[in-house]
């Protein structure tokens, strides 16, 4: 190619880019009258609601619908995540918790749902991301609630029935795990490698495989993981994308999961109350008495009524030796009638039922 040819295409590229400085910010001045009117429309005491994660699921999808490429859909939607991000913290900047430390998946996950203009929160334990939203000290948490190779995160589900909490949004992150060294490590005398007990499992046959008789040792995080090896010479941590650039380790193995389509699905918790989109799923706890026969007439008016359940989950109760308590993500909203109905069915059988939330399908 010419120096001429390129000289041309970079002009180009520098007038559109005008036009794209100058769309953006159209758009954000638009958010910003949005807020205005948001503000002037409240009733007498009322709190403004600004995030509105139904609208922003749908100006996803619409971009992701009209996409004409070259850029693919999921690059697309990921640029307008974070300028529907920016525009957003021009209205508030939403303030979110997220189980840490800095470096985890669940702040990438938190990431990928609310994009970068946020203020972001590590804490120490999924209960104390619980706690966190609780009290009012943040707008949002991030929680992982389940992955494709280990199943349930019992320590998520258990926090639902201590705290009051509304589900308003879902994100699934593939997740890749590598053997990470740091500067010191002698590649050739590791004697321990550290990770979360979750990653730990999710490599296991890799691990059978090429470190058989090396201590695995599981840590609160994959990044408290990586930040223990970077002053040890004889240790490695498994550990993603994330926590390597930020603890500067570097990659002995990539890839290491058992499975190739290994994906953890995380909650987006808080206390609004998300309208349908047309799209959506809920999340609801049932308990039911210890009678044969209770979990199919649980289902039952499930399977009547064609609702796609999407996963079913147990845990003991914690209020009775031997009782259980079922977790049930299905398709639908709860204020679809045919939800509505359902949801009553159940009540008139369950000891207790609670609905978590209903929320936009994950988009990305
Ligand atoms: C602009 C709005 O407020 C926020 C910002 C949005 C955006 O930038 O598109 C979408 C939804 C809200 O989270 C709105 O409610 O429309």
């Amino acid at each position: 190619m010419s120096e001429q040819e390129l000289k041309a295409l970079r002009l180009r590229i520098d007038a559109l880019d005008e036009k794209v400085l100058e769309l953006i910010s159209e758009r954000a001045r638009c958010a910003q009258e949005v807020a205005r009117v948001k503000m002037a429309s409240l009733a007498e005491g009322e709190v403004p609601v600004f995030y509105r994660p139904e609208r922003e699921a749908q100006v996803l999808k619409r971009v992701m619908e009209r996409n004409k490429g070259p850029l693919g859909n999921e690059e697309m939607a990921r640029l307008f995540r974070e300028i529907m991000s920016s525009c957003l913290a021009l209205e508030q900047p939403l303030k979110v918790a997220y189980l840490g430390p800095e470096g985890t998946f669940t702040q990438a996950a938190a990431m990928k749902h609310f994009g970068h203009a946020v203020i972001s929160k590590p804490m120490a334990a999924i209960d104390e991301v619980f706690r966190e939203v609780a009290a009012g000290a943040v707008n949002f948490g991030v929680v992982p609630v389940e992955n494709s190779t280990e199943g349930a995160v019992n320590h998520t589900l258990d926090s639902f029935l201590e705290h009051d909490m509304v589900i308003c949004g879902e994100v699934e992150l593939r997740i890749h795990h590598h053997l990470l060294v740091g500067e010191s490590t002698k590649t050739d005398s590791i004697s321990r490698i550290y990770s979360h007990a979750q990653s730990l499992a999710q490599c296991r046959k890799w691990l059978d495989a090429h470190y058989p008789n090396v201590e695995r040792v599981a840590v609160s995080s994959n990044a408290e993981a990586a930040k223990r090896v970077k002053g040890e010479w004889n240790s490695a941590a498994i550990a993603g994308d994330m926590a390597a650039g930020l603890y500067g380790l570097t990659r002995l193995a990539e890839k290491i999961e058992d499975r190739p389509d290994n994906s953890t699905r995380f909650l987006m918790i808080g206390s609004q109350e998300v309208p349908p989109t047309g799209d959506d799923k809920t999340s609801i706890i049932v308990s039911m008495s210890n009678k044969p026969g209770a979990l199919h007439e649980l289902l039952v008016p499930f399977h009547d009524n064609g609702i796609d359940l999407t996963r079913i989950e147990t845990r003991p109760s914690r209020s009775g030796k031997w009782t259980y308590v079922f977790f049930i993500d299905f398709v639908g909203h709860h204020r679809d009638p045919l939800v509505k109905g359902v949801l009553e069915k159940i009540s008139q059988e369950a000891v207790a039922l609670k609905v978590l939330g209903s929320y936009p399908k994950a988009v990305l």
